[in-house]
């Protein structure tokens, strides 16, 4: 994978002219240009199919076989999350978040991401022990350890139902601002989008089509500007009135785990 974009940050995230297809049918990203800069909260919408995951899974150096389809530079350290924790089930808490990790201060660190997340003393349990919201935690606290310049999350809260993805959006909030990673988080609720991201991006016809700042002074959905906000973004999927599909969630709604 590319990683020289001609001096640009190397804590950012740089995307030139991204191809990507499957077979003969078209492609899925489509000379696509994306930069987040170091600490930037990126929220990524589209419809079901228009290659947001690809695009993730890109950037995430999963998918060999996009090189040579365009440029792409992101930094050295990179974190993944699923909405599977893909946590592994032989193995205890603490074990799962250090797993890899190097250095005689591993359990340490491990004890205090897991302390970070909300899951102290919880380090011995076994992952079939935890609910799923605490599974998504750990999977959090696995990723942080490892102190990343770019987290990426493909739909990281969408199994849980709504009271736990609140408490997961105030908790990756928290987390943000204290590790200030950058972040691209592929997700179909807009409302999530909004409320977590500095910028929500919409893909379509396999290129960024939308690119929306969110300016809010609350992060909720009681500031004046976010319901113009949601209505932008709900129009640009043209997800309003009668077109209202059901491959993204609209306010209000939630999508069935
Ligand atoms: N490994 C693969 N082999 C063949 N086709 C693939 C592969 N990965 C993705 N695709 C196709 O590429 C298109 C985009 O898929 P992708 O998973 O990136 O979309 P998405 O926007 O993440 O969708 P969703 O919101 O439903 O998760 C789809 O048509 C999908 O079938």
């Amino acid at each position: 994978m590319a990683t020289d974009v001609g001096g640009l940050s190397a804590a950012g995230v740089t995307v030139r002219n991204l191809h990507r297809s499957f077979n003969r049918s078209g492609g899925v990203l489509n000379g696509l240009d994306l930069d987040i800069a170091p600490g930037e909260f990126v929220a990524l919408i589209g419809r079901s199919g228009s290659g947001k995951s690809t695009l993730l899974r890109a950037l995430a150096g999963l998918d060999r076989d996009v090189e040579g389809y365009g440029r792409i530079s992101v930094p050295e350290q990179v974190s993944v999350v699923f909405q599977d924790s893909r946590l592994l089930p032989w193995k205890r808490l603490l074990a799962n978040v250090t797993f890899g990790l190097e250095g005689r201060d591993a359990a340490e660190r491990g004890l205090r991401a897991l302390t970070e997340v909300g899951l102290a003393g919880r380090e011995s349990a076994w992952p079939a022990e935890l609910s799923g919201g605490q599974q998504q935690r750990a999977a959090l606290a696995r990723s942080l350890v490892r102190e990343p310049q770019l987290l990426l999350a493909d739909e990281p809260f969408g199994a849980l139902d709504a009271l736990t993805r609140l408490q997961m959006h105030e908790l990756l909030r928290k987390l943000c601002a204290v590790h200030r990673p950058a972040v691209l988080l592929v997700t179909h609720d807009v409302d999530e989008a909004i409320v977590l991201a500095d910028r929500v991006i919409l893909l379509d016809g396999g290129v960024v089509a939308t690119d929306l700042r969110i300016d809010l002074a609350q992060r909720s959905q009681a500031d004046p500007g976010f319901a113009g906000l949601r209505h932008q973004l709900l129009d640009a999927l043209g997800a309003t009135g009668e077109h209202l599909g059901s491959d993204f969630i609209a306010p209000g709604q939630r999508r069935a785990s």
